[in-house]
């Protein structure tokens, strides 16, 4: 079969192949069917899922981009990885392949055939080398909780896993500076600083899988960026392996150097397109003694500016991170993850915390400013936890919160910088839009980086609603000078709206830099830069 096909499933229309030939092999519902996509075969096993329209919705962003010009893997290839890795670094079996195909948010599905598990850099450079003379794609990956498909093959690239690359290599407790490898886990790294009386500059939702190597790939943002600053400003110094194996030193641990171009810059962000980072110096800040948080309720969005102007006067250098939520984002966390509201519903809600030396005098500052905002008819309710299980509990509420959206079935994500006063705008001209079209419009983020998630639900994709968010997000982004992707990154799914927030002198650099540092394009391929194989759009 040829040309145009919709199968449809209890009554949906979900798939539409403009060259792909479909095949059931079982009377509806289907359990199995297999695609064809410009030569490439996708077989699906449906017979204990109920989220067919949402792996049905990757095959759909599949048939947007073709497969690049790469080898296939051949035995022989296996055969020389095993000869390096031994056998059981290099996983072929098809159940053991699954997690490592499928991204967290289950919308974008590769095909890799074998994962490799390097322990050193030196492996990975014989890697790298053996991949590029033999033209194989190659997708690294960390913790592989990408949010935009950066971290799973598109087809069927070789994927480089950084996880048995996770250990410590040194602490310097009068500097504060820690050098790791790419594996290592954040919260271990966290605990292991705890210790030490330190902390990592990064906390993340995703900390428990996460592992640095991809944090820093990603430039990952994260809960406590106003205090702590972007990974640009700690990550002091990086080894990375290129596409032809080169192992680029570029491990200073010195917080300044400035002998002219600082590269460590290019591969913090570049989602392992440029190289594969190894190795890690951070600049690690102490721990602070107590930490404080307040969880207030506000009635409208114009009370939550004020509160957070007032947050960063009155706080002063012991705030340490400054949260918002909308109703809509709370009624999601807490309906679906069953957890409790501490304070009575409002309009929005803020996560203020402060972290510093003194337990004491932070918590009376912490009280007195809210007692003053809310004698000031500012914020409505509120409540002040200080021990570390009541922290952990209220922080729950906005931590949690992606896991929660996933509940609801399908959840279209953006990650938005735009100027602050018009957060609530964006997400009420959304909800215009949409009319009764979706199931929820959340708006949530990061006060302190002018970062705002706006995430838009549904029980099952639906293109008409996708159709109705796309470019209509992406026009109002750019028409504020904001950012498509303000902390976790292009990957797959945001490549072809790069130029919404850079222009094509800057995407053209982009390109030479990549075509400078990986010739034959081996590296993550299909992700960041936007597709020009293709003038088909989704
Ligand atoms: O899921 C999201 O939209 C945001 C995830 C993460 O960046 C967060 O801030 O919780
Ligand atoms: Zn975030």
């Amino acid at each position: 079969m040829s040309g145009r096909h919709f199968l449809t499933r209890r009554g949906i229309a979900l798939l539409e192949f403009s060259s792909a030939s479909v095949r059931k092999t079982s009377p509806v519902p289907f359990k199995t069917f297999t695609a064809n996509v410009r030569g490439l075969t996708i077989s699906r096993d449906y017979s204990s899922t109920s989220t067919v329209d949402v792996e049905l919705t990757s095959i759909r962003y599949k048939n947007h981009v073709q497969r690049g010009n790469f080898s296939t893997l051949q035995p022989d290839d296996v055969s020389f990885f095993r000869e390096k890795l031994g056998q059981h670094r290099v996983v072929t079996e098809q159940s053991d392949l699954a997690g490592y195909n499928v991204d967290w948010l289950r919308i974008v599905r590769g095909s890799g055939t074998v994962v490799l598990k390097p322990k050193t850099t030196e492996e990975i450079s014989i890697i790298l080398k053996y991949c590029n003379e033999r033209n194989l794609a190659v997708c690294p990956q960390a913790g592989n909780t990408s949010l935009v498909g950066g971290s799973v093959p598109v087809f069927d690239e070789v994927i480089l896993s950084t996880s048995l690359m996770d250990s410590v290599l040194s602490f310097d407790e009068w500097s504060g500076v820690l050098v790791c490898e790419p594996g290592c886990i954040l919260e271990k790294l966290n605990d292991y600083l705890l210790e030490r009386d330190f902390i990592m500059p990064l906390d993340l939702g995703a900390k428990g899988s996460c592992q640095i190597g991809g944090n820093v790939s990603t430039n990952a943002g994260g809960l406590r960026l106003l205090r702590y600053g972007s990974l640009h400003s700690t990550v002091l110094g990086c080894e990375a392996v290129l596409a032809d194996g080169t192992v680029l030193d570029l491990m200073s641990t010195m917080k300044k150097d400035n002998t002219g171009y600082d590269l460590k810059h290019l591969f913090i962000g570049a989602e392992g397109t440029l190289g594969i980072i190894t190795k890690l110096a951070m600049q690690c800040p102490s721990k602070p003694n107590a930490i404080n948080l307040a969880f207030i309720g506000l009635n409208s969005f114009d009370k939550v500016l004020t509160t957070f102007k007032r947050a960063k006067s009155d706080l002063g250098e012991i705030l340490s991170s400054c949260e918002y939520i909308d109703a809509a984002s709370m009624e999601c966390v807490t309906g679906n993850l069953s957890l409790k509201l501490p304070i009575a519903q409002s309009p929005f809600y803020m996560v203020i915390e402060t972290s510093g030396s003194f337990g004491e005098h932070d918590e009376e500052k912490l009280n007195n400013f809210l007692e003053e905002i809310m004698t000031e008819n500012i914020v409505s309710d509120g409540t002040i936890a200080s021990g570390s299980t009541q922290v952990k509990d209220l922080w729950a509420l906005r931590e949690r919160m992606a896991e929660a959206l996933l509940k609801d079935g399908y959840c279209y994500k953006y990650d938005l910088s735009i100027p602050l006063t018009v957060f609530d705008e964006l997400v009420q001209d959304m909800r215009t839009q949409l009319g009764e079209g979706a199931k929820r419009v959340c708006g949530y983020g990061h006060l302190g980086d002018s970062n705002i998630h706006l995430n838009i639900t549904s029980e099952t994709f639906d293109k008409s609603l996708h159709n109705k968010i796309e470019p209509f997000v992406y026009e109002w982004v750019a028409k504020h000078n904001g950012s498509i992707s303000a902390e976790h990154g292009v990957g797959f799914k945001k490549r072809d709206y790069l130029h919404y927030s850079k222009p094509n002198e800057a995407i053209g650099i982009m390109r030479e830099i990549k075509n400078l540092l990986d010739p034959k394009g081996i590296l993550n391929p299909y992700k960041v830069l936007p597709d020009t194989s293709s003038s088909l759009k989704l």
